[in-house]
């Protein structure tokens, strides 16, 4: 795996117009092509971080930094909504960021039916959201992203609408993606056992304020398969991450 750095954020601090500190002295240094879960309770910061580092929010201090790039990296968000538009097909959907862009047509046209190919939906181009499936939006929601061939992917609690069954799914199908695609990925979770399946690295934030309370390397090679869910390594893992997520919920 390449290990320069991808994203760096250094002492970044966040309060909000009402005062509230929201980020405390968040130190991460994220490398190129690694999948870094942020993982804490609700309320922690997760979503205002990753804003930050879409570019979406401002920080108050600190710096962020995109390794050895001055400016920043090709970016595309992931919300937990699949945000898709009611009005437009499924290729239209696709397509959008590319019309923003102005691509050309038949530029945009083959981008789009490969995005559709690597998330299983040849067939389903014509499809408005409301005849698809809560897992087909979220693969929607999933190739307009991947449509702009992005090298960072940022997510924001993706699959968590979804149930258990398709949850898991859409797990196995994003590793093979991430697998052939090599992005660096930083997914917000509230589920440390799809953080754990998924990552290089579960980092473990606490809240009031946000911060960040452990760092935990997934020593796991890839492909890692579903029953890698059932191996007495992945309960370790899940034990282990369980009981960082208590000691930063502890009341003092
Ligand atoms: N625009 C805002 N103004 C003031 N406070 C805000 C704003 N946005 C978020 N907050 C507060 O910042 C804190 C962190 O919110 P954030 O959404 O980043 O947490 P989170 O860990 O992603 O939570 P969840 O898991 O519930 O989505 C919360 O206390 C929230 O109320």
């Amino acid at each position: 795996m390449n290990s320069h750095p991808a994203i760096i954020l250094s002492h970044v601090c966040k309060d909000y117009a009402n005062g509230l500190r929201v980020l405390e002295d968040i130190n991460l240094s994220i490398q190129d092509a690694q999948f870094v879960s942020l993982v804490g309770p609700s309320g922690c910061g997760k979503s205002t971080l990753l804003r930050i580092i879409a570019g979406l929010g401002r920080l108050t201090t600190g710096q962020l930094c995109w390794g050895t790039q001055t400016a920043p990296r090709k970016l595309a968000f992931v919300f937990q909504d699949a945000a898709l538009m009611p009005w437009a097909t499924v290729q239209d959907n696709v397509g959008l960021p590319l019309k923003l862009a102005r691509t050309s047509k038949s530029v945009a046209t083959a981008a789009v039916a490969e995005a559709l190919a690597m998330v299983d939906l040849q067939g389903f181009e014509q499809c408005y959201p409301q005849q698809l499936s809560g897992g087909m939006k979220m693969r929607v929601s999933i190739a307009r992203a991947m449509v702009t061939k992005p090298e960072i992917l940022l997510m924001d609690e993706p699959f968590g609408a979804l149930d258990e069954i398709t949850r898991s799914k859409l797990n196995t199908e994003l590793l093979g993606l991430w697998t052939q695609k090599q992005w660096t990925v930083v997914f917000v979770t509230h589920n440390l056992y799809e953080a754990i399946y998924l990552s290089n690295r579960v980092v473990v934030m606490a809240a009031h304020p946000g911060r960040i309370v452990a760092d935990v390397a997934i020593e796991v090679p890839y492909p890692r398969p579903p029953e890698f869910r059932a191996s007495t390594v992945y309960s370790a893992y899940c034990r282990t991450i369980a009981q960082y997520l208590a000691a930063g919920t502890a009341q003092p």
